[in-house]
């Protein structure tokens, strides 16, 4: 497969839309070999608990190291190459982009640790870093319960860009945020009747003017992006075309 990953999760049915779609036709067709693990099976005690008291008190309760250093062995046994890497969702980690899907794409085996409660005891990670390459990541800045709505993201954001997951791969250049598309957003997209309930499809994309389309469509998108992300509207550097991008 181009792409092994493993999910580590109290809620093992929380990833079960992974089996779904686009992730599901990847895991049959062999491109992603999917694997939910529950946290609970190392456990040893009759009421298989995960979770304790915060050491220097505080609210909530902390994800205890044992099972996780033994979810961890026994799913990257010493010695296992390639080594994965070990995605952390996190509140406190570093911002989840199209860069970084893009970089995770790139790795033939990827394991992802769902914390629960106030998060896993930070040894976990720290213990790990000695054998792999962690990587603490937050999809935005809300507050979720847990991870494995972080991990239903990220899984998605990086096999769609796996080699034939999606069908046409032209549509992943021109999309939002490609680099390709100098990272700025699509603008609208239209298709038939030309007319509906009175609104107009734009009549330079009935012209067949391949060149005026192209000139409509960027300025579409700068114009969309400067209003909904200023942030992502590249400054003109001095040398360069008239609107900074060419
Ligand atoms: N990715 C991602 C995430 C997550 C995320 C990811 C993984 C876990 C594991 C547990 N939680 C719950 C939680 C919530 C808030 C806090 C902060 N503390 C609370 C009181 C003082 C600070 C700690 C844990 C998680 C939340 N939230 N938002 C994202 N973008």
């Amino acid at each position: 497969p181009a792409l092994r990953a493993d999910v580590v999760t109290i809620f093992p049915d929380y990833l079960a839309p992974l089996r779904l779609s686009l992730i599901g036709r990847a895991a049959q067709t062999g491109i992603l070999d999917l694997a939910v693990h529950d946290l609970r099976e190392w456990t040893h005690d009759r009421h298989r608990t995960v979770d304790d008291t915060p050491y220097g008190g505080g609210a909530g309760m902390v994800m205890r190291p044992e099972p996780w250093g033994e979810a961890l062995g026994a799913l990257v046994p010493p010695g296992t190459t390639p080594v994965p890497r070990l995605v952390v969702p996190t509140p406190a980690g570093r911002r989840f982009t199209q860069a970084v899907a893009v970089e995770l794409a790139a790795e033939p085996h990827l394991v992802f640790a769902c914390g629960r409660y106030e998060g896993i005891d930070a040894r976990v990670a720290a213990d790990a870093a000695t054998r792999m390459r962690v990587d603490e990541i937050s999809i935005g800045d809300y507050v979720l319960n847990g991870g494995e709505a972080a991990v239903l993201v990220v899984l998605e954001a990086v096999v769609r860009l796996l080699p034939g997951v999606v069908g046409n791969p032209e549509s992943l250049t021109e999309e939002s945020h490609a680099a390709e598309h100098d990272g700025l957003l699509e603008g609208p997209v239209y298709t038939k009747p030309p007319v509906w309930r009175g609104h107009e499809v734009p009549p330079v994309l009935l012209s067949g003017d391949h060149g005026a389309i192209g000139r409509w469509r960027r300025e579409q998108a700068l114009e969309r992006t400067a209003r909904v992300r200023p942030d992502l509207v590249p400054v003109p550097v001095a040398g360069r075309g008239l609107d900074g991008l060419t």
